[in-house]
């Protein structure tokens, strides 16, 4: 198979959007089957320090839901808005991603539930997960849960539980419980539990689930049917945090991860990174153009053609990176 060819670097695409988008607090990105981009925002909502209680309890319910669309779905080329939907039905969105009938499943740390929704605008909920506005950590309910990824084969559902919890767990199609790992589980084999499973990409050439362990700065990959470990990928370059992966199988497969701040302030600098799965080891790295830098690089995604998406939940910003220099303004 072709090797990446050493002038491959990622640039920002810097006149994209066409035109500002409005969005919130930008939490989750995802890509449907025509490749468009999906965006999941909070609108005026915030994440701030008194969001929740000491209990994982939200504290703004009487807020309401966020009345603006959340969901937003933007063409990768010029950045303009094709559909809009999800008003009126989340109070924190986290993460979102598609199934291969293009249905979105978004997880809302507010109402620690994930959600199942059609995409045909309606925004019908198909399945629901967990108890609305209820943290808890047994078969029914989550605490705070981060992302969703989607078996494209089996279509088992798995769900990054969370920032009050520590455990994956993976569900039928319909949403019956069928096993977890990780924090809770009978497993011991694996010393370090995750803190922040924060981000989920399923790599379909594989059949593995990766897993962006936030707090302990690693990436973690499993056999998707068992939960067995496969292994880790853990940099100094991420400074100590991961926020957020994504997958592109060619080139043998491409790992494609966001670090992050942690609580005690900046140990690296804010990047996206491309991996070589098999290697481990970082074959690009990237940032905003112009000294711009990333306030909050909270989701990424990776299109067929190769173009990147990084969602920033400081800056309120999705930004667009690509290799072919046909797609960067000639200055
Ligand atoms: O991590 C946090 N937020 C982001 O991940 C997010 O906004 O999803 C956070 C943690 C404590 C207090 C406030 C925000």
């Amino acid at each position: 198979e072709e090797v990446l060819d050493q002038e491959y670097h990622l640039e920002e695409v810097t006149d994209w959007p066409e035109s500002p988008l409005q969005l919130g607090q930008v939490s989750g990105l995802a890509l449907d089957s025509d490749d468009n981009l999906v965006i999941f925002h909070r609108g005026d909502h915030q994440w701030g320090v008194n969001s929740f209680d000491n209990s994982g309890k939200y504290q703004q319910q009487s807020l309401g839901p966020i009345q603006q669309s959340t969901i937003l779905v933007v063409d990768p080329v010029k950045g303009s808005v094709l559909k809009a939907s999800g008003r009126n039905m989340f109070y924190l969105p986290h993460g979102i991603t598609t199934d291969k009938d293009n249905n979105y499943w978004v997880t809302d740390v507010a109402l620690h539930q994930v959600f199942k929704l059609s995409s045909d605008g309606r925004d019908k909920p198909l399945v629901v997960l967990g108890e609305a506005f209820e943290p808890g950590s047994d078969k029914e309910h989550f605490c705070k849960p981060t992302d969703v990824a989607v078996d494209p084969v089996t279509g088992n559902v798995y769900v990054s539980d969370g920032y009050c919890n520590a455990r994956i767990l993976k569900f039928s199609p319909e949403g019956k419980y069928l096993s977890h790992w990780g924090a809770g589980s009978s497993d011991r084999r694996r010393r370090v539990q995750f803190r922040i499973p924060h981000s989920l990409v399923f790599l379909p050439d594989r059949r593995e689930l990766c897993v962006a362990d936030r707090e302990n700065g690693r990436i973690q990959c499993f056999v998707a049917e068992s939960g067995e470990f496969v292994k880790e990928i853990k940099k100094q370059e991420f400074g100590g945090e991961v926020f957020a992966i994504s997958y592109a199988p060619v080139h043998g497969g491409l790992i494609y991860a966001v670090n992050g701040e942690s609580a005690y302030g900046r140990s690296a600098p804010l990047k996206g990174f491309v991996i070589n799965y098999s290697t481990k080891e970082i074959l690009d790295d990237f940032s905003p153009e112009n000294a711009q830098e990333f306030g909050m690089p909270h989701d990424i995604v990776v299109t067929k053609d190769g173009r990147v998406f990084v969602g920033d939940a400081a800056t309120d910003s999705v930004l667009k990176f690509s290799s072919d220099k046909a797609e960067h303004r000639s200055v």
